[in-house]
């Protein structure tokens, strides 16, 4: 839908009309086509303005569209027909101009932004590439280095940035299509031959191959993978070594191979996913729209260790008042020395005032009494947070959300510590908890919907991705963590190694695998978690405890004193402690060999595909348990807690995306051919919510939830 208005005497004014972003839906596209016919032919019409309702110029091609048979004009040409139009097109563009929606404003012959606006090319985030002439037009009009930026990033500008990259041609604080309306007035009658970006040649460096060798390599290996911004660049370069018709031919060809791939397929899912769990709901059939969160200005965070200072930057980034509290005297001193140094480095490097001021410090925990909300963030030690929830619950006033940092431990026994178990959620953050997008906001079986509507509100004001689940050992992320850590022992215990695990599993997309990534967190934190479930024997070999097939491989070198980066020594080796860089270790391997001697385990090859399959099907298959268990209300709440929280590669959609691209039945039968081999490990056994899916024919992942929710047997 686009509509066509005359102004001011002789101006054509195209408003884009379908909301909430303007995507250039069919009816758009058919609308746009349309209104510059008439546009083009109305003899009183010496100029055009396109401009969308709302304050949002364009968000793009309606990415609903690209799961079915496209219809309706084709962009291409549209744009094509706007750039070649003997008068005068101006866009207008406020709120954004995105993807699709930039590549219209290029087709036009001037761009007048508000100085709000964002514009960018992320295409290359949905598993594509700027193919409505897009790769073709920028590199044309602002040269092929800042073009390869914007479009193999996909980063959103704003529009200083835009001018000064030089693809908009003026910046107003004042009311945009006015100041179209009256550019396009004063640009009647000159010449627009040197306005029609796909006439211009393109700006090319001396050393274009060396230019591109050099991106390529950096973008295949941040790429992880992912084949988006590799044909990104390959686009580019079509632009910037053959002439337009043929460069345009070339971005068609790439797109086409990107548009049916299971990476777009995937992205496209994570785009949808990441707003669908801001919807969240619980099992009681409460809902996020029909609870209204409670406003909070007034925050508090107890304990300044790592996690407490991150989400003590955190919250004062949002704008709240926060009080820090912790009771050593040394570690406040620390803690607020941290924080003040974040928040004053993010502030210069963002160019806002910084957040200081907004930030007290107390040793004592009476100066949380009048905060509408406290996150506890101290030690991992349930004596010591059972203690401190009874004495918030008398210091802070009965409406006080309670909220735990804690990554594990039981949030039902904690809110049973206090007079107000209905006001007593998890906020699990992920470290560093001001830069990590992720936030499990925890409810426990009595916990009040409106207590996860703040926290979830709270989350979203922090700029998080927040996911609601519900209560168990580990919650989501954690809980599938386990099986996956495991498995990588196991494999450890017949023959691989750390080297061997680490690479398929990066070469998966991961950017780190399991033994780096345990080496970078420290060994002793899974050690003390272990600890406290009883299932260290220090010194003993024993491989099965509490009834099940156990590696003690991560205890054995605890015991020695190696936990990984810190102390230069964990499953790799360090050059000093503190440094980031893993080598191989001989120890290490010596180490494995006689403690498969000694356990009388014959080693044997391991390939990529089995590392792959055990991690990750293991890690699948929990997640179908706590999908059964209604832990988490959808696939994608734990596909965004994968992608956000723990790495998973975005191009594959997160765990249960994944599966669903693996197939079903696929992964099914290759947990049972697992489980024969091990017997002795529960997780391996598929879950009957797997087994339900299969039977019910493997709907798509977007129908799970039906079968989730059908009643069932057990016999
Ligand atoms: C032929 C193939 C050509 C491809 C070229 C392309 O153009 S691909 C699309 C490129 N565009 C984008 O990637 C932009 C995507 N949108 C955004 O980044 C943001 O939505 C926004 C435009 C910056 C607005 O952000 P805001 O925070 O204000 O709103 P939401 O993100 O919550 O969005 C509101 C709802 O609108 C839906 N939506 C947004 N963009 C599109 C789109 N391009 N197509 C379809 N739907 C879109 C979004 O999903 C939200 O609805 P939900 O129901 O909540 O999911």
């Amino acid at each position: 839908m686009a509509e066509l208005s005359l102004v001011s005497g002789s101006v054509g004014l195209i408003t884009l009309q379908s909301p909430p972003v303007n995507a250039l839906s069919a009816a758009v596209r058919r609308g746009i086509v349309d209104t510059m016919q008439r546009a083009v032919s109305d003899p009183k019409v010496r100029s055009v303005v396109i401009c969308g309702q709302n304050g949002v110029f364009c968000g793009g091609a309606d990415i609903r569209e690209f799961g079915s048979t496209m219809t309706g004009p084709p962009l291409v040409p549209m744009i094509h027909a706007i750039e070649a139009a003997d008068k005068p097109v101006v866009a207008a563009i406020e709120g954004s101009a995105l993807g699709g929606g930039l590549e219209l404003a290029l087709g036009c012959h001037y761009r007048i932004s508000h100085a709000k606006a964002r514009l960018g090319l992320p295409e290359v985030t949905l598993g594509l590439l700027p193919a409505a002439g897009g790769s073709q037009r920028l590199p044309r009009l602002i040269g092929v280095p800042a073009a390869l930026d914007l479009i193999t990033t996909g980063r959103h500008v704003t529009a200083a940035e835009a001018l000064k990259l030089g693809f908009v041609d003026q910046v107003t604080d004042q009311n945009t299509v006015e100041a179209a309306v009256q550019f396009a007035l004063s640009v009647v009658g000159q010449s627009l031959e040197s306005r029609r970006i796909s006439s211009l040649p393109c700006p090319c460096p001396v050393d274009v191959d060396a230019l591109f060798e050099g991106v390529m390599q950096r973008v295949r290996q941040s790429a992880r993978g992912a084949i988006a911004p590799v044909a990104c660049v390959q686009a580019v370069r079509a632009a910037a070594t053959l002439p337009y018709a043929q460069g345009m031919q070339r971005e068609q060809e790439l797109m086409a191979t990107l548009f049916t791939s299971g990476q777009a397929r995937a992205l496209q899912y994570c785009f949808f996913s990441q707003r669908a769990v801001s919807r969240w709901s619980m099992p009681s059939g409460a809902r996020w729209d029909t609870c209204k969160p409670k406003p909070v200005t007034k925050a508090a965070v107890i304990g300044l260790g790592t996690m407490g200072r991150g989400i003590t930057v955190a919250l004062a980034q949002a704008g709240l008042s926060v009080v820090a509290v912790e009771t050593q005297p040394q570690q406040l001193k620390a803690g607020q020395r941290a924080v003040s140094d974040m928040l004053e480095r993010a502030a210069q490097r963002l160019g806002v005032p910084s957040a200081v001021q907004g930030v007290r410090y107390s040793q004592e925990l009476q100066a949380v009494a009048d905060a509408h909300l406290v996150i506890e963030a101290v030690f991992e030690d349930m004596a010591l947070k059972e203690q401190l929830f009874k004495q918030l619950s008398s210091i802070c006033k009965p409406d006080t959300l309670l909220c735990t940092n804690t990554s594990a431990l039981d949030i039902d026994h904690l809110a049973s510590q206090t007079h107000r178990p209905q006001q007593v959620v998890g906020m699990h953050f992920f470290a560093p908890a001001h830069v990590m997008k992720l936030l499990e906001v925890v409810y426990g079986p009595r916990s009040a919907p409106q207590a996860v509507a703040t926290a979830m509100a709270l989350g979203k004001r922090m700029g998080k991705v927040s996911v609601a689940v519900g209560n168990c050992r580990g919650f989501v992320g954690n809980r599938m963590l386990m099986p996956y850590v495991e498995e990588a022992l196991f494999l450890l215990e017949e023959g691989a190694t750390p080297e061997t695990v680490d690479h398929a599993l990066e070469e998966f997309g991961f950017p780190m695998g399991v033994f780096r990534m345990s080496d970078l967190s420290g060994l002793d934190v899974g050690w003390r978690v272990r600890k406290a479930a009883g299932l260290v024997e220090p010194g003993k070999m024993s491989r099965v405890r509490q009834g099940r097939r156990y590696s003690p491989l991560g205890d054995l070198l605890c015991e020695q004193g190696r936990f990984g980066q810190k102390t230069g020594q964990g499953w790799y080796l360090y050059e000093t402690p503190g440094s980031r860089e893993a080598r191989p270790d001989p120890w290490l391997h010596s180490f494995l060999e006689e403690y498969r001697a000694r356990q009388g385990l014959v080693s044997r090859r391991i390939d990529s595909q089995e590392v792959q399959e055990r991690c990750l099907y293991a890690l699948i298959n929990e997640g179908f348990n706590i999908l059964q268990e209604s832990i988490a209300a959808g696939p994608e709440d734990i596909d965004m807690i994968y992608v956000f929280g723990y790495g998973w590669p975005r191009h594959r959609g997160g765990p249960m995306f994944y599966a669903s691209q693996v197939g079903l039945p696929r992964v099914l039968q290759r947990l049972e051919h697992y489980q024969q081999l091990h017997p002795d490990v529960p997780h391996l056994q598929p879950s009957s919510l797997l087994w339900r899916l299969v039977s019910s024919g493997s709907p798509p992942i977007h129908r799970w939830r039906e079968v989730i929710r059908k009643p069932h047997s057990a016999l």
